[in-house]
């Protein structure tokens, strides 16, 4: 079975600390743990409202991946505005995903427009380029060849499959079976001109299988909102290793 590495997004550990003006759930503690339990990285979103991850919590998990965790990914993800793209100067993550989102938004919904967009992503990637880091665009499930063209012509390394329409098909087999299609469609596109391939947003214990066995070459998957809530019932170290178990990363 291919092997797709598991980052865990810990948003959502800390919009439950937020609840309260008290420090748990603590971030930098779920992050040891999943890291103990063979999670390859982090993946957190901050957004302008700070309604999950915080500033602090950017640079308090920076620090605690460096001195612990040197081999640990750091995935920041965010749309680039002057401020984010200041904080990614500051913690200079492993790995950058570019996201469409407007501050407002309630969650990521949808990829780049990467011809309409085509010369702000350029400019915004020439200035994030760095050896040792890599540039992810979050990508439309139907982009297609003409889409992850215009993805690679900006500079960026990897795309990140928005997998959000599949998520939501959990009620509706033939439905996800189109959007499978799709994904497989873009991701195979995508590899054949040397463009990695990522994914996130709604993957779960249940739809996983499926994807795993029908978008082959997918390098890595950003999980949060479900393996947060399989973590409530099982534990995060158990959720890590059901997940890296479905992904094909358990010895
Ligand atoms: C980019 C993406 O797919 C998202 O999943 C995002 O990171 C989730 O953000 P929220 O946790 O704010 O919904
Ligand atoms: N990039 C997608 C991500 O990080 C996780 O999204 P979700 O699992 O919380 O939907």
């Amino acid at each position: 079975m291919p092997m797709t590495l598991l980052s865990v997004n810990l948003n959502a550990v800390a919009q439950l600390r937020n609840r309260r003006d008290l420090p748990w759930p603590s971030v930098t503690g779920i992050a040891r743990v999943v890291l103990d339990a063979g999670a390859s990285g982090i993946t957190i979103h901050p957004r302008p409202d700070e309604r999950h991850i915080r500033r602090t919590d950017v640079f308090e998990l920076s620090t605690l991946l460096r001195s612990d965790y040197p081999n640990a990914e750091f995935n920041i993800e965010g749309y680039p505005s002057e401020d984010f793209l200041a904080l990614i100067d500051q913690v200079d993550p492993e790995q950058v995903t570019l996201v469409p989102d407007d501050p407002a938004q309630a969650t990521s919904d949808h990829g780049w427009d990467f011809h309409g967009q085509a010369d702000f992503l350029a400019s915004v990637i020439e200035r994030l380029n760095k050896p040792g880091r890599r540039i992810s665009l979050f990508c439309d499930p139907d982009a297609g060849s003409a889409g992850v063209a215009a993805a690679k012509a900006t500079g960026a390394d990897r795309i990140e499959l928005f997998t959000g329409p599949y998520g939501a098909c959990f009620d509706d087999p033939a439905r996800a079976e189109r959007e499978l299609a799709a994904l497989a469609e873009t991701t195979e596109a995508a590899l054949a001109i040397g463009l990695g391939v990522n994914a996130g947003h709604d993957l779960t214990l249940e739809n996983l299988p499926a994807f795993q066995a029908k978008v082959p070459g997918v390098a890595e998957v950003s999980i949060g909102h479900g393996i947060t809530a399989d973590a409530l019932l099982m534990g995060f170290s158990e959720a890590v290793r059901r997940y890296r178990d479905v992904l094909g990363d358990l010895n």
